[in-house]
């Protein structure tokens, strides 16, 4: 099983998703990490990336979930998969029965203050408004409201995952 935990940068999913491998005793895989580093150069000069930039790096994380899932590996992914057509290059071909979407929906104010506070991290806090007009909320996600404390999140999540099945 997958859990692919989305939403705008500065969301949480790299906090609440290593937190939530961590409880589950999965694997943690950070999304950012599969960027070129060419889109990563764009984002720290504060350029929102384009489809074309995020094709490339929607293939890689196709073939990485592809490979986890062939090898039955449990794993939390923390993307922010922003568009509907994102998530489905992403899942391309794969069974979606063994993947769970949580998307991490918080307001444009909140999650500008936590960018603020957050240190040492490339993303430009300049793009959030890109992001937020790229964003295509999810229908088929766990939904969970990012103003509440990061632990009651990850016990929120835990639990609808449990009881999604
Ligand atoms: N529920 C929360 N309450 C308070 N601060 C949070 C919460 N979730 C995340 N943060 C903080 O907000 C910042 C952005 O979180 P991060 O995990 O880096 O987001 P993302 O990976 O989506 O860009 C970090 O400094 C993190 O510690
Ligand atoms: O598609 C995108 O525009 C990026 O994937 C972006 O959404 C992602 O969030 C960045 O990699 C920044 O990293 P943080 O999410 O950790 O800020």
């Amino acid at each position: 099983m997958i859990v692919i935990v989305m939403g705008v940068s500065g969301s949480g999913k790299s906090t609440i998703g290593k937190m939530l491998a961590s409880e589950l005793n999965w694997e943690f895989y950070d999304a950012d990490s599969f960027h070129p580093s060419a889109n990563i150069e764009k984002m720290r000069q504060g350029i929102p990336l384009t489809d074309a930039d995020r094709m490339p790096w929607l293939l890689t994380l196709q073939e990485a979930i592809a490979s986890l899932l062939q090898q039955d590996r449990n794993a939390v992914l923390a993307c922010s998969a922003l568009k509907s057509s994102y998530r489905e290059i992403m899942l391309h071909n794969c069974d979606r029965s063994r993947i769970r979407l949580v998307y991490l929906k918080g307001s444009f104010q909140l999650i500008q203050q936590r960018l603020k506070q957050r240190q040492n991290h490339y993303m430009s806090q300049n793009l959030l408004q890109s992001q937020f007009d790229t964003l295509e909320e999810p229908e088929d996600a766990i939904c969970v409201d990012i103003s509440q404390p990061m632990d009651a999140i990850v016990q929120q999540i835990y639990r609808l995952l449990i009881a999604n099945g």
